[in-house]
């Protein structure tokens, strides 16, 4: 209803959703780099996160409240204490490093499985398509078994059906993302 007078207001700037996002993710998938260049629009070098941290960042008409956790296996064990009141979940991919395309597997099904999260939509990110061994599109799907949980990359609101879709992105390169933040975006009320 009236979704002409928020779409005005967005166009201007004036109207932000206020949305929870987590950034997950095995260790060095590009989970700060991403935050960085969304709060900085700069690329940075980081070391492996220990602590997690929180920033806001505004992307398209959405003004997130973003959750950066560490990847590496300890940090993993504290995800879950961020799971109450989530709006989305944006779960980056090295899509390079192939060996550990089954630890992202595992890792990406505890969570799609995870009952907390079970009405919150997944952005999947497969980064670093800036390397030329990078993981097409269709490598990474079938890698990670997404041809069956897809929703599509369409904006419109689906019934009872929990939008998860993968993007490929460069986050060094400024690439891709926006498209997969701007789907997200549709899917949080
Ligand atoms: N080639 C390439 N490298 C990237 C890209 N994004 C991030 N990286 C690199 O990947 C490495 C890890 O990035 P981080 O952002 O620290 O990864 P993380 O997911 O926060 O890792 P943890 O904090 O350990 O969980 C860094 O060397 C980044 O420069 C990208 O789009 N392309
Ligand atoms: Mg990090």
């Amino acid at each position: 209803m009236f979704s002409w007078f928020w779409d005005a207001l967005s166009y201007l700037g004036l109207y932000y959703k206020n949305a929870k996002i987590l950034f997950l993710g095995l260790d060095n998938a590009g989970k700060t780099t991403l935050m960085h260049v969304l709060r900085d629009d700069r690329v940075a070098l980081h070391i492996p996160t220990q602590q997690p941290t929180a920033e806001e960042v505004v992307v398209g008409n959405i003004r997130f409240r973003a959750f950066d956790l560490g990847g590496h296996a300890a940090a993993r064990q504290i995800w879950r204490n961020y799971y109450a009141k989530v709006d989305g979940v944006v779960f980056l991919v090295d899509a390079v490093d192939r060996e550990r395309f089954p630890e992202v597997k595992k890792e990406l099904d505890g969570l799609i499985n995870d009952d907390m999260l079970s009405d919150v939509p997944f952005l999947i990110l497969g980064n670093k398509i800036d390397m030329p061994r990078a993981a097409s599109d269709e490598e990474l799907r079938s890698a990670l078994g997404l041809h069956h949980l897809t929703t599509g990359q369409g904006s419109a609101p689906m019934a009872d059906i929990r939008p998860i879709e993968l993007f490929m992105c460069s986050v060094v390169r400024k690439m891709g993302y926006a498209e997969g933040f701007r789907w997200l975006s549709s899917h949080i009320q």
